[in-house]
This record gives structure tokens, C-alpha cells and sequence, in this order.
């Protein structure tokens, strides 16, 4: 399958080139990046040095003609992009009849009210909001497997979802709120110059109280309401999640471990009971870990991804693979 990366540049459109350019199943067609971008024809690898050798490939401003060759060269049209910005490019590579896997925000909600309450802006395109399937790899491979328009889960949402829906579909959960503590590394802000992350002003601090667009992600896809609040830390990738729950009186805990049986079989899971996750367990890696401490009614689940792997590019490529009918772990089992 032919692949074209649009937001290259950025840390998840590099990460996901660097994983497609070693995939045994796909090859990188074309980098791309916005026509007044100050990075269109440098090659990729000048800007991430590590990948030299890999991925000296030019970044293509994303020119009227740019489209004409995408439309001859790609399959899989995967967007990197701000969420306005992908929000725009989805329905135009969808009508050149590409598949399109967004990793942005810009397709995941059901409600458009949504994209104006937590995203600041109207959606114009309820029919492809309608059609667009949510990329969570482990949890929706069949629909995955058959949609057009592939909107990879985000990041935070990714490592509470995987966390809570074992327990949420078990019926282990009581109808009180899940309060998801997190924290992140900056490389989830993005590439971009920004004072709030900028290496000197960065410490760690709580941000998006109550507002943060992950909010209702995180409450569709668990059918559960959340009280969600994200921290930047000082440091450059990693997720780390600590969730706190109220289980249904007597559950046991045989029945939490039952509850997680149903991801014991995944490879990019890895269950490790009541062994604490950490970010430097998965940081250049694809996998979501998963621990937990149960104490009477209480039950406190750690959760740790990689946000530009399990959180980014690892999922999409997961999706990438499950919509070419193949294991969703190829080219990212021992990736690095
Ligand atoms: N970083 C993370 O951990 C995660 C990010 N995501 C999502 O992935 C998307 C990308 O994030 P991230 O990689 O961090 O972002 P970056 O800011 O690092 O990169 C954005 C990329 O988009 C390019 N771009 C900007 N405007 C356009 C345009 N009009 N046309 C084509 N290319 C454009 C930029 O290049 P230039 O401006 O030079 O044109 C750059 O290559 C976002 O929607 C984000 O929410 C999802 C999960 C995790
Ligand atoms: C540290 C940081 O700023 N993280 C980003 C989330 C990462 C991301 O890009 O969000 P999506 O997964 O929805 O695409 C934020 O809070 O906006």
C-alpha cells in the first residue's frame, strides 16, 4: 500500500514515517507540509538527524498540484494535522477516494455541539462526523477493518479507555464519576514554537481543568461519565495515567483480573497486576501497561502509553493494518 504523510514535519507525522518507512507492507509515497511551511523542501531527516538514512525525503509544500499527484500515488492518506486543518483536508482526499486516517481530534465526537463547546469551533461535516469510525485498535478492529475514514483515538484517551472499558464492560464500575489524573511530556503539545512549552517555563501543572477535549472522548467511548484532568510534565514523551474508581460492593479481586482477561490475548497490551506502570517502561514503545491496587471498594488502575507511538502513530499504523487485513502489531512489535 502506497502511503502519504500530511503534517510530516510534526512529531507524530515523523514518528508515523519513520514506522512506515520500515513496514514490510507499506511504502512512503510522499511527505507533506503546508504551503507557506518553512520546512517545505527540506528533507525530513535534517530535521530529525536519527533518521538519517531512513527518511531523506523531501517535505512537499501541499499544493492544488500536490493533491493531483496524491490522487495518482496514495492509498492511505494519513493526516497529522491541527484538528481545523484536518477537519478541512479529510472530505477532499475522501472524494479522491483515499483512505484517510486522521490523527487528530477532528472526527472523533458524535455530537457536533461538542466541537463547539471543547473545540472551539463548528463542524461543517456532520455526514463524514456520521461516518467516520474511531480508531481505538484493540476495541473497534472490525468497523476499523471496513471504514473509510479512520479517526485515530487520542492520546490520553487511548491509555484511559484501554484502562477502564474491561472494567465498564464487566459491570464491575458503580454509576459514580472516574476521576483520571494524567500527565504528559511535551512532545504531546506538538513541534510548534509555544511559550507554555517552552524548556524553561515547563515544570508540572494541571491544565484544560474541566474543559480539556478529551473529557467527552473519553466519556463516549466508555459510555461513563469522567472527571478528567491532564498535567504537562517536564519531560519530552510518555503518558502516565492514574485512575480512581468506586467498584459495585463485593467485586472481588478474581473479578477485576477476569475483567482484563479480555486484553490478555492482545499484543500491545501488557496486564502486569498489581506492578506499578511507569513512563520509562514504554517510552519508545508500542504498548498500553496496565496495572492496578484494589482496596475494599476502591480501586485505583495505572495506566502508561507512549503518546507519539500507542498515543499517535503506533495506533494509526494499528489502523493502517487492520484496514490492509492484516495483524494489527505488524512493523511495531520490537520497534525499537
Ligand atoms: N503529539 C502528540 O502526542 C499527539 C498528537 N495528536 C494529534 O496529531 C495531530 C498532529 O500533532 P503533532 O504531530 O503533535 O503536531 P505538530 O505541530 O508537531 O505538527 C503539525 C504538522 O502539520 C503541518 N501543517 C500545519 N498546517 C498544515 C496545513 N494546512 N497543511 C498541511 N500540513 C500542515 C505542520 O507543518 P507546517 O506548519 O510547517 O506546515 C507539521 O508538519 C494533531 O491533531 C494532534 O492533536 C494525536 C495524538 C498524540
Ligand atoms: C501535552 C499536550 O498538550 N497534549 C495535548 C494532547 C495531545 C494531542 O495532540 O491530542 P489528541 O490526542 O486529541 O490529538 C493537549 O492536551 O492538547
Amino acid at each position: 500500500m502506497n502511503v502519504v504523510i500530511i503534517g510530516a514535519s510534526g512529531y507524530s507525522g515523523a514518528e508515523l514515517a519513520s514506522l512506515v518507512a520500515k513496514h514490510p507492507h507499506f511504502s512512503l509515497e510522499g511527505c507533506y507540509v503546508s504551503e507557506q511551511s518553512l520546512d517545505k523542501d527540506k528533507l525530513l531527516s535534517e530535521l530529525y538527524p536519527e533518521h538519517t538514512g531512513l527518511l531523506d525525503t523531501l517535505l512537499l509544500p501541499l499544493t492544488e498540484e500536490a493533491f493531483s499527484v496524491i490522487e495518482q500515488q496514495a492509498d492511505y492518506v494519513c493526516l497529522c494535522t491541527d484538528h481545523k486543518v484536518s477537519v478541512e483536508l479529510a472530505p477532499k482526499f475522501l472524494a479522491l477516494g483515499k483512505k484517510v486516517f486522521d490523527l487528530s481530534g477532528g472526527y472523533r465526537l458524535a455530537k457536533t455541539s461538542d466541537y463547539d463547546t471543547y473545540y472551539g469551533f463548528e463542524h461543517p461535516y456532520a455526514q463524514w462526523l456520521k461516518q467516520a469510525q474511531y480508531g481505538l485498535a484493540e476495541w473497534f478492529a472490525q468497523d476499523i477493518a471496513n471504514a473509510q475514514l479512520i479517526a485515530v483515538a487520542g492520546c490520553y484517551p487511548t491509555a484511559a479507555l484501554n484502562a477502564l472499558k474491561p472494567l465498564k464492560n464487566a459491570n464491575l464500575l458503580t454509576d459514580d464519576q472516574v476521576i483520571i489524573n494524567a500527565v504528559s511530556g511535551v512532545t504531546g503539545a506538538g513541534r510548534k514554537a509555544n511559550i507554555a512549552t517552552h524548556f524553561c517555563e515547563v515544570s508540572l501543572a494541571p491544565y484544560g481543568l474541566f474543559t480539556h477535549r478529551h473529557t467527552p472522548e473519553i466519556a463516549q467511548y466508555l459510555d461513563h461519565p469522567v472527571l478528567f484532568t491532564p498535567h504537562l510534565g517536564n519531560f519530552p514523551r510518555g503518558i502516565l495515567e492514574t485512575i480512581y474508581l468506586t467498584l459495585k460492593p463485593g467485586t472481588r479481586s478474581e473479578d477485576i483480573e477476569k475483567a482484563y482477561q479480555v486484553l490478555a490475548d492482545e499484543p500491545l497490551i501488557r496486564l502486569k497486576g498489581s506492578t506499578i506502570p511507569t513512563i520509562k517502561g514504554v517510552v519508545k514503545q508500542p504498548y498500553v501497561d496496565i496495572g492496578w491496587q484494589q482496596q475494599g471498594e476502591q480501586l485505583i488502575v495505572v495506566v502508561a502509553i507512549d503518546n507519539l507511538l500507542k498515543g499517535a502513530a503506533g495506533q494509526a499504523l494499528q489502523c493502517m493494518n487492520i484496514v490492509n487485513k492484516k495483524p494489527s502489531y505488524v512493523g511495531l512489535k520490537g520497534v525499537c
